[in-house]
């Protein structure tokens, strides 16, 4: 059998509608996977496989004009997403048209973008006219060569499929990136823990988030439709126990805050989200912990 396989970046202005994209990308036919990969400079948003090729979708940060030195640093992460993927997709705003951000993406297409895949999406079909959709299509081609262009809501699931079908085709032959049953049986505890494991590094310093891991201990769903999630973040010393915690345990209340909302933005649901620190000094030659982690624990390693 013949694979395809590659990475998919989706540039455009912030709210341009990537992550609604993604997601119905994905669906429900697989899962998502959430997690950084050390390698690629990009996060990977999700896994899509569409008959025998499977559909990398790296996130990019919204590209907008840069004032300081985070928003620059941002945006070079955008265009470094861009750079590295097999084919890339423009999303514009059908009712917002080329505006000054959309325009400053398109110069920084043809510096990046000669012999590259770029398609255009235009994205929120459904909030205008078919004319001005023709008459949108037709200048942003004259602007840039675009290989396909595709008339997308991205919310309504319009246009979704022949985007991903046309995708699927394009992608260089290759063996899948992710084990197929892996990225179906990705447990949703363990992604769970990747979240807050990230928030975690997200704010804590040094080599700290290296000593700690996060496992999920228990999962209920619940009658109303939302989801008690318990999860216990191992650290190797007690000092850092009171570093994850905070001042009056604000550091642990902010950490469970944005793991609580991510997860809930993911699964789509109420998430209910409860935050243990245990000391464990031993924690890294546990077997346990490896395999809670996905990892294989080596004997004597
Ligand atoms: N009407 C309409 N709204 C959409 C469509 N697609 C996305 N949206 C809305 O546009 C807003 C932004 O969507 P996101 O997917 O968060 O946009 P994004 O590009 O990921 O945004 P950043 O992460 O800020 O770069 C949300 O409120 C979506 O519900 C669409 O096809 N039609």
């Amino acid at each position: 059998m013949t694979t395809r396989a590659g990475f998919i970046a989706l540039i455009g202005e912030p709210n341009a509608g990537k992550s609604t994209l993604t997601n119905a990308m994905v669906g429900a036919k697989v899962s998502i996977v959430t997690h950084k990969v050390q390698t690629t400079r990009a996060r990977i948003r999700g896994v899509a496989m569409e008959g025998d090729a499977q559909l990398v979708f790296v996130d990019t940060p919204g590209l907008f004009k840069p004032r300081r030195r985070l928003d620059r640093a941002m945006v070079a992460a955008a265009w470094g997403g861009a750079a590295d993927a097999d084919i890339i997709v423009l999303m514009v705003e059908a009712h917002r048209g080329v505006t000054e951000g959309v325009e400053r993406i398109l110069d920084g297409l043809g510096e990046i973008g000669t012999g590259r895949k770029v398609a255009l999406a235009i994205n929120k079909i459904d909030r205008v006219k078919p004319e001005v959709l023709l008459a949108l299509s037709a200048d942003l081609n004259e602007r840039y060569d675009f290989v396909h262009t595709f008339m997308i809501s991205a919310e309504k699931g319009r246009g979704v499929k022949d985007l991903r079908h046309w995708l699927a085709k394009e992608l260089p032959e290759s063996p899948w990136l992710y084990p197929e049953d892996q990225i179906a049986d990705l447990p949703m505890r363990m992604i769970a823990a990747e979240m807050t494991r990230e928030k975690l590094t997200l704010r804590m310093h040094q080599e700290l988030p290296y000593q700690l891991t996060v496992e999920t201990e228990s999962w209920e769903e619940r009658k109303d439709g939302s989801a008690r999630v318990e999860q216990v973040i191992y650290v190797a010393r007690d000092g850092h126990k009171g570093i994850i915690l905070g001042h009056r345990g604000e550091t642990i209340k902010a950490i469970s805050k944005s793991a609580r909302e991510e997860l809930s933005t993911f699964l789509g649901r109420k998430v209910h989200l409860f935050l243990q620190i245990k000391v464990r000094s031993n924690w890294l030659e546990e077997k346990e912990r490896y395999s809670e982690m996905g990892l294989d624990f080596k004997d004597g390693a």
